[in-house]
């Protein structure tokens, strides 16, 4: 293997080759000499779109393909939406760095309506989210949830051909792809938890590379990595390793985390929340503990009934 380059294993989605450009630029920028090259792969989860992901099993199907090229030598690295990222790693592979967060808010995205309240009675939104489709069911029982499968620019023209409403997005997405000037509103975490990992990037490698994990090094950012760590950690004691109606939270002050945790049923008509305080070096045993409290505040009812249907 040539000292002085890196390949990326990517999905073709035009998000996912954003992100793998961003960390090729990165690199470039910061390691003279050096070139990465993309490998771009289709996954299972892109080829089977029209079944809702929840039933298919969830969030791995978009990765194995990726992990496949690097445990057999043909790509260094694959640069992930932490949010995709399943919680346990396959024997020899790890993710490396956490990038610096991009906005993790969710954003509404209407051609006619600038906000949730403005929808009229029985208007119809657009998400394949458990997590969005809850806590939007929750403040508006009226309206009506629609699947909405497809990348970034597919879910657009669904709106954009008069399926929608509305639909709800990750703003991170629509920020990398410049498609900024299409969200009407954002939606603050107050109104719609974030899922964990929302808006950030992280890169998996090898174990054992040491060579690629020194070129990767600087691309980590502490502070994002805290707060993934206390999300992930929540989402893992609570077993939410597929799609499932969890939002997890964190927010860093000096050396104070705040991480806040929600699970809710599909429907909306039951939501459960819970919020926890404490130092950064306790992220992950703060997520453990949040998830704890929310299975005994009653989440673990709803997560067997989800899982039951799924
Ligand atoms: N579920 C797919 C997915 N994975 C990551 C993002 C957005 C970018 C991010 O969260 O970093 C999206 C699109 C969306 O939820 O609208």
């Amino acid at each position: 293997m040539s000292q002085n380059l890196i390949r990326i294993a990517t999905r073709k989605s035009p998000l996912a080759m954003w992100q793998a450009e961003f960390v090729k630029a990165e690199l470039e920028k910061i390691h003279e000499g050096l070139t990465v090259e993309l490998l771009p792969m289709s996954t299972k989860g892109d080829i089977i779109l029209d079944t809702p992901l929840a039933k298919v099993g969830g969030k791995g199907l978009f990765v194995k393909e990726l992990e496949v090229a690097m445990l057999e030598g043909e790509a260094d690295i694959a640069v992930h939406s932490m949010k995709d990222v399943p919680v346990e790693f396959p024997e020899g592979l790890g993710l490396e760095v956490i990038c610096e967060r991009e906005d993790p808010r969710d954003a509404f995205v209407s051609n006619t309506y600038k906000t949730i309240e403005d929808l009229p009675q029985g208007a119809v939104v657009g998400t394949s989210s458990l997590r969005r489709q809850c806590q939007i069911r929750a403040a508006r029982p009226d309206l009506v949830i629609k699947d909405l499968r497809g990348n970034v620019g597919t879910r657009l023209a669904k709106l954009d051909a008069g399926n929608y409403d509305a639909i709800i997005l990750a703003a991170a997405g629509l920020k990398r792809l410049k498609l900024e000037e299409r969200i009407a509103s954002f939606i603050s975490a107050e109104q719609s938890l974030p899922a964990n990992g929302q808006g950030a990037v992280g890169i998996e490698c090898r174990t054992d590379d040491a060579r690629v994990k020194a070129l990767l090094a600087p691309l980590e950012h502490a502070e994002t990595r805290m707060r993934v760590i206390a999300e992930r950690a929540m989402n893992t004691r609570l077993e939410g390793g597929c799609q499932v109606p969890i939002g997890a939270y964190a927010e860093i002050d000096g050396d104070t985390i705040n991480l806040r945790g929600l699970v809710g049923n599909p429907d909306g008509s039951q939501i459960i929340t819970a919020s926890t305080t404490g130092s950064t070096a306790d992220a992950e045993k703060l997520g453990v503990a949040l998830a704890e409290e929310l299975l005994e505040k009653g989440a673990k009812t709803i997560l067997d009934a989800v899982y039951a249907n799924a």
